[in-house]
This record gives structure tokens, sequence and C-alpha cells, in this order.
């Protein structure tokens, strides 16, 4: 398993920072006053090795599975949803779709582990690792053998695609709760503080859905790992999401993170390899209200707060125009020099 697992060297450059900074400095405003966009231009400047980065191609990737923890009643939705979803999502209906086409992102669907066999076409990886995890509640959601599957899946399918942006976006009923538990699990958090009403719930449903985690983390004391945890509690979609970031992390591309579920990946990646997170830009702080806690854990920075609670990678892509002005500013805007403007006088 752990060749599976490449090593992410720290992007760590001080020379470049420095210059990059110099060049932020120079534009034509008063320094500092772009606030959260100098620190994204930083961020992109970095990953991409450039002061003139360039965002090429951008792969928005809709990773897809089936909980077995689903049939408990951990979500509001059936989870015949999943693959509907997976079908609203390729006939361009979806949120995610209609975001992907206002901003010209190549949107895939990948069935990593739905329960429903789709009829190949364009847009979609078939690859499919078992129609979908077993119940954590009675063994590990997925064998060995399957987790590493959907790892290696990960890697090799990001290797495949164009461009140097992986927009990373989720469909799954019944993920909320594979999302708080490797949260609780990886963060040594209680689960109270990691459940979240997902799809909806209402106060006595949540309440049930924090009962059964609870007994889920209680069946597997032994997952402690990030491997491990991920083996006990699912989902493939995840998996196979934390396979593509460490591909993306290892060929240098700006991974674009969306919301509680997808960040739940990030964190099993940053526990693998740390400098994972170097690579990542958080597009928004979630209302699954765990992702707060997430975010901490993961250092994180989130661009937006909009109460979104949606994923599919749908806040991800309302934030992608903000690291393209980010790096058009970077590149386009004149320096006090350049533009003959007067500079500060004290
Ligand atoms: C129609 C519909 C579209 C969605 N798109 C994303 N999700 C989101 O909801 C699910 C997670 O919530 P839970 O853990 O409560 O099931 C995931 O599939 C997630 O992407 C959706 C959910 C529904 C119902
Ligand atoms: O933040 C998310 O990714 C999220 C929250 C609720 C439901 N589905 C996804």
């Amino acid at each position: 398993m752990t060749d599976l697992i490449p090593h992410i060297p720290s992007l760590h450059d001080d020379a470049l920072a420095q210059r990059l900074q110099a060049r932020i400095d120079s534009k034509t405003k008063p320094l500092g006053s772009l606030g959260q966009l100098e620190a994204l231009m930083q961020r992109l400047g970095l990953i991409l090795g450039s002061e003139t980065p360039l965002l090429k191609q951008p792969q928005l990737m809709v990773f897809a599975g089936d909980h077995g923890l689903a049939a408990r009643g951990v979500s509001a939705f059936p989870p015949d949803v999943t693959w509907q979803m997976v079908e609203n999502f390729l006939a361009g209906g979806a949120a995610v779709s209609v975001l992907a086409r206002q901003h010209g992102l190549a949107l895939t669907v990948v069935d990593a582990g739905v329960r429903h066999d789709f009829a190949p076409r364009p847009g979609l990886i078939q690859a499919k690792v078992a129609p979908g995890t077993a119940d954590a509640l009675e063994q590990p959601a997925m064998t060995a053998d399957q987790c590493a599957t959907a790892l290696g899946a990960g890697r090799e399918l990001l290797a495949t695609q164009p461009g140097n942006v992986l927009i990373l976006g989720e469909m799954g009923i019944g993920n909320t709760s594979s999302a708080a538990l490797l949260l609780a699990r990886l963060a040594d958090l209680p689960i109270a503080d990691c459940v979240g009403r997902g799809t909806g719930l209402d106060n006595a449903q949540l309440a049930r859905k924090t009962e059964i985690l609870g007994q889920v983390l209680a069946r597997h004391p032994q997952a402690r790992s990030p491997l491990e945890a991920l083996q006990a509690f699912g989902g493939f979609e995840i998996a196979m999401m934390v396979g593509a970031v460490l591909q993306a992390a290892l060929e240098r591309r700006v991974i674009l993170v969306d919301g509680f579920i997808t960040s739940s990946a990030i964190l099993v990646a940053a526990r693998l390899q740390p400098a994972v997170l170097e690579r990542c830009v958080f597009a928004h702080r979630s209302n699954e209200q765990a992702h707060r806690l997430m975010l901490e854990q993961l250092q994180a920075q989130p661009l937006l707060d909009l109460g979104l609670r949606l994923g599919e990678g749908s806040g991800a892509a309302l934030a992608w125009p903000l690291l393209e002005s980010a790096c058009r500013i970077l590149v386009e805007m004149a320096s006090f020099a350049s533009a003959g403007v007067s500079e500060r006088q004290s």
C-alpha cells in the first residue's frame, strides 16, 4: 500500500516568495489592498513556480460512490439519488453542471463505486471499485485491496488529465457520515462535534446519525492511521479523491477544494503527505457545521463563506474566477513604474 503514496516535497522557496511579494507590492495599489487575493497570488505563484502563473485547462472532477452505511438512514435522501444525480451531471442539469458551463470548466464524472450500471458516454469515467461500500457498522467499508485499488485508480486517472488545475467535487448519499468519521478519528475529536445535517436532517435524525456514527467509531478502534481510517469509514469516492490529490500534488497542480467531503479527502492526503496542503486552495466554508473544525485542522483560509451546503464541486466552481483574477492581476496589472503613477509619500 505504501508504494501507492508518493513523497510530496515541500514547495518552500524563499527567493520565489520574495519575488512574488515584490511583484504584488509593485502594482498600482496601496500595499496589501487586495487582501486575501494577495495570499492567493502567492500561493498560485509558488505552486506553479512562477511570478506570472498561468492556469491551464482546469479539470472539474466529480467523484461518485455509494455507501453501505446509507441504508441506516444517516441521510435525508435515499441512496438512489447518487446514481440519479450522476445522470443529472451528465445531462448538464445539476448545479455543478451549470457552473462548469458558465466558467468553461471541463466536467468529468468518475464512477468510483456507484450502485448502478451507467451506459458509457463522454464525460463519464468508469472506475468502479465495487457497487458501493460495505456497512461500516458491520465491517470496514472497504477491504485493504479495495482501498489500494481506489487510491491507485485515482492517481492513474489524474495522470491522464490535461492541465495544471484539479477542481474537486463529489456525489454520494451518506458521504457526510464518512467525512465526519474521518475527521473524528484523524483529529481525535468527539463525534458530536464532527457530525452535521448533511442533506437536511432534523434534530431527531441528527441525534440518530450521531449515535450511529459513535457506534461505527467504537466498532473500529484499531483504525487509527490515515489509510486504516479511510478503509474503515470509506467511501470509494473519497479514497479515489485521495489518490487523485496525491498525484495532482506530485505533478504540482493547483488543487481547488470544495466543501466538507472533498476536505475530508484532503485531510487523509495531508496526514499521509503534509506538503499536499501547500498545493491546495480552499474555495469556501460550507454550512455543514463541522467544516469549520475541518478547516482549522487543515489550517485553511477559505475564500468564500456563502452558506453553501451542496457539495458536487459547486463551491469550488463558484470560487474559480477568483483564481483567474489572482493570476491576471499578477500578469497584467501595471506597476507604479510602468504606469508612471506616484508612490506613497511616507
Ligand atoms: C438532490 C441532491 C443533490 C446533491 N448534490 C450533492 N449532494 C450532497 O449530499 C450528499 C451528502 O449528504 P448526506 O450525507 O446527508 O447524504 C452528497 O451526495 C453530497 O454531494 C446532494 C444531495 C442531494 C439530495
Ligand atoms: O460541504 C459539503 O461538501 C456538503 C455539505 C452537505 C451536503 N453535501 C455536501
